[in-house]
């Protein structure tokens, strides 16, 4: 049997009791001022257009160098996220503050393309300046139990980036069943990933609860057996408080407390900062007026 097919195996019995997700969430005594800005704090706040460049992504970072000033009672975001030839503009623009580069790579959105070309754009984009990097994987090839494949990809672009945070995205929307996104979380994470993230907020469904919901129960089982600690990151379609308070629950309530710092939790989102900054200005009783 390949090495794969035996992990999964391995993991199947806790798969086999992941309860039922639940189609209710109580978010009303979550949403306080610390949560939200906890919740900031996890944000990969991201721009990830094709009308993007080196200047839209320059005053993009000089925004929130700005917005450290102008709100200091409020945390910095987990990272920013942008496309990878625009890892030296984070360098570049961010290196006063204290905010992750991440940089989506390897044929990002889809992953169609050669390995050695994941790799190499994985390369340059740390070369150039990145600290993180969220990768796809080749979802095709997973849902024709291609497992192997998956897993050896992931391991090779993970080879070359040394210190350097990755992130593993499912693209949970695509994947067809629940069985298929443990799968695809357990082997992610075998292959090296940092993080597990949802989606890549470029195919509908994005992120969604019953999808996290697996994601988040599987780096459980796999802290349990292995003792590595795996972060989770949902992407995709959050832009409000309570999209967000959502996972921030889900996270709380399966993988505890010790999970929410944004080294082990990170929340994709292009639309989400100027929501959570209206909410908390509105727990404050102060004014607001879209920042970002
Ligand atoms: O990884 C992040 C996603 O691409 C962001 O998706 P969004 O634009 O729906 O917030």
């Amino acid at each position: 049997m390949e090495e794969t097919e035996q992990l999964l195996e391995k993991y199947e019995p806790a798969f086999e009791k992941v309860p039922e997700c639940p189609v209710n969430w109580d978010l009303s005594a979550l949403k306080t001022e610390e949560n939200l800005k906890k919740i900031f704090s996890f944000i990969d706040l991201t721009t990830l257009n094709s009308t993007d460049s080196a200047n839209s992504v320059q005053d993009f970072c000089d925004k929130l160098v700005s917005f450290e000033k102008d709100f200091p009672d409020m945390p910095m975001v987990g990272a920013v996220c942008v496309y990878p030839v625009f890892a030296s503009v984070l360098k570049a623009r961010l290196k006063n503050i204290d905010v992750n580069r991440a940089v989506v790579s390897a044929g990002f959105p889809s992953s169609q393309t050669y390995l050695d070309l994941k790799v190499l754009e994985t390369k340059k984009a740390l070369d150039f300046g990145a600290n993180e990097i969220d990768i796809v994987i080749s979802v095709g090839e997973f849902l024709e139990g291609n497992h192997e494949f998956v897993m050896e990809e992931i391991k090779r672009i993970k080879s070359e980036m040394g210190d350097a945070h990755l992130k593993v995205i499912l693209e949970t929307g695509a994947l067809t069943s629940i069985e298929n996104i443990w799968e695809a979380s357990i082997i992610a994470m075998e292959a090296g990933a940092d993080f597990i993230k949802t989606s890549t907020g470029k195919i509908s469904p994005a992120a969604t609860p019953e999808a996290a919901w697996v994601m988040v129960h599987a780096i459980k089982a796999y802290h349990e057996t292995t003792g590595k600690v795996i972060g989770f990151k949902p992407a995709g379609g959050i832009s409000t408080s309570e999209d967000a308070l959502i996972y921030f629950k889900l996270v709380k309530d399966i993988l505890g407390e010790e999970w929410l710092t944004s080294e082990r939790f990170r929340i994709g989102a292009s639309r989400l900062v100027n929501n959570l900054l209206s909410d908390i200005s509105e727990l404050q009783g102060k004014p607001f007026s879209p920042y970002f």
